[in-house]
């Protein structure tokens, strides 16, 4: 069947069906949960279950976790559907500028790949669809220096045989472990190129004064590029000699509230979604999702976290190149256990390097502790990426604010109370202290 027929079929099934939060935590966020308090890692499943169930939010610390019910989008054949308001609207205006980052579509990102396995229309689609690891990036001759527009981008893979200097061509091929494929250029020496956000912008010009400006990459202004725009940033692989690199997409959440309103606003079935996750889990959809073959976005993203530790432990691996090989497969990575030993591979077992990553993850967390930055900003679906080689040199840097937004004026985060619809708590800090407890448990291992 046409793909387009399909999808009008899909609408108008859509059209009796509503979306309803309906607190049963049912294939979402129902395992994030409250009323619970430790200093341990939450990550018993049949404790999780027995005291999160239909419940959002956890602390550690000894500090009370306060219950909430995690609003979900999944879609039942009835039910009331809210509507839309003068308000919504208006909201809907005023995030407009979030908007090129909300619409991005991807597909699939499971399974591995090498350097060898990317195929050459891969690499020169521009179709944002997810990046699998190591990439080739695009380069633009010449001008890629001065700030001037150029006719064309190359690939600096159809110019090696040219006389590159050294570090050009040690940065080849570039490692991408999350994000939109062909969301990054190759810069000048060091830098790279990411497609324009107007709010990743904001984010790195504010934090120019910030506490946190020694552990995100350098930022050096937007550039425009055969018509398009993107922001010029520190490339941090760029003096690492064959750099392992690790991806850790922190916090409790990974879509926006905003994201969670327009999807009963304005619910948007998604197919691509809905493939992605019979990819992981072909019981993951519901009856009526099945029918329909498509699920909105707030239900794939609490889905997601529900089946890795976004949820138990406030952070997850999306992916990790060693050596010459890429790994995106961690979808079901979740419990501690499984955790620690993706770390342990990922340095091989190489104590120095945990305790580098800790040393630097404890600094991290004074410099978030300190910055008003942090305070001012809810911090959606941003990583840590951790970078070493084999000369024991470990680094760990905050990445990706393209979905970091401001609070209104007055209002502050600590980001370690449970998240509740409105209060647009993220759990970075949670999260970073159950990843220095895991590193912890495994230095001392
Ligand atoms: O990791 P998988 O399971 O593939 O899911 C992806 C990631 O969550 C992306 O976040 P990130 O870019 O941080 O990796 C997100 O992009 P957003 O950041 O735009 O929300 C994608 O949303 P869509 O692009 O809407 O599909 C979503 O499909
Ligand atoms: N400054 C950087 N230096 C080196 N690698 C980077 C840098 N920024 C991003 N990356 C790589 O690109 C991937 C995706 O980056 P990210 O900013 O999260 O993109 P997106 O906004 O598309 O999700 C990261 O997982 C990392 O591998």
């Amino acid at each position: 069947m046409p793909k387009q027929r399909r999808r009008s079929q899909r609408e108008a099934v859509f059209s009796r069906s509503s979306l309803v939060y309906d607190g049963s935590g049912r294939g979402g966020g129902g395992e994030r949960a409250g009323n619970f308090s430790s200093t341990e890692i939450c990550d018993d499943q049949a404790q999780m279950a027995e005291q999160y169930s239909g419940q959002a939010g956890f602390l550690r610390d000894g500090k009370p976790g306060r219950g909430c019910l995690v609003p979900q989008v999944t879609i039942t054949s009835d039910g009331d559907s809210r509507e839309i308001t003068a308000e919504d609207l208006e909201e809907d205006e005023v995030n407009g500028r979030l908007r090129r980052k909300l619409s991005n579509s991807s597909i699939s990102s499971n399974g591995s790949s090498t350097v060898f396995d990317e195929s050459e229309d891969d690499i020169l689609s521009d179709n944002e669809t997810k990046s699998k690891g190591i990439v080739t990036l695009e380069h633009l001759g010449d001008s890629v220096d001065s700030g001037e527009q150029s006719n064309a981008w190359w690939k600096l893979k159809t110019i090696v045989h040219c006389p590159l200097v050294a570090s050009q061509r040690r940065r080849l091929p570039w490692v991408q472990l999350a994000g939109h494929k062909g969301s990054f250029k190759a810069g000048d020496e060091g830098t790279i190129l990411k497609k324009f956000s107007e709010n990743e912008k904001l984010c790195f010009e504010r934090l120019k004064e910030d506490a946190l400006l020694s552990f995100v990459p350098g930022y050096y202004g937007v550039v425009e590029r055969d018509g398009e725009l993107f922001l010029k940033m520190k490339d941090l692989l760029a003096n690492f000699d064959l750099p392992n690199v690790m991806d850790c997409k922190m916090g409790v959440r990974t879509y926006l509230e905003e994201e969670l309103v327009r999807a009963r606003v304005k619910p948007k079935l998604r197919e691509d979604l809905y493939n992605k996750m019979l990819e992981v889990d072909s019981e993951a959809p519901t009856a009526e999702e099945k029918k329909l073959q498509a699920v909105t976005k707030p239900r794939y993203m609490q889905w997601r976290e529900s089946v890795s530790s976004t949820n138990t432990l406030g952070f997850r691996i999306e992916g990790i190149k060693r050596g010459e090989t890429c790994n995106t497969d961690f979808k079901k990575t979740r419990s501690k256990e499984d955790v620690i030993q993706v770390f342990k591979d990922f340095v091989e077992g190489n104590k120095n390097i945990i305790n580098s990553y800790i040393t630097r993850l404890d600094d991290i967390k004074q410099a978030l502790k300190a910055s008003e930055f942090f305070k001012k900003h809810e911090v959606i679906g941003s990583s840590l990426l951790f970078i070493h080689d084999h000369k024991e040199r470990a680094e760990v840097w905050l990445i990706d604010f393209g979905k970091t937004t401001p609070l209104p004026d007055g209002q502050n985060l600590d980001h370690y109370r449970p998240w509740e619809e409105g209060n647009r708590e993220d759990g970075y800090l949670w999260g970073l202290d159950n990843l220095l407890q895991t590193l912890s448990l495994l230095a001392r291992e």
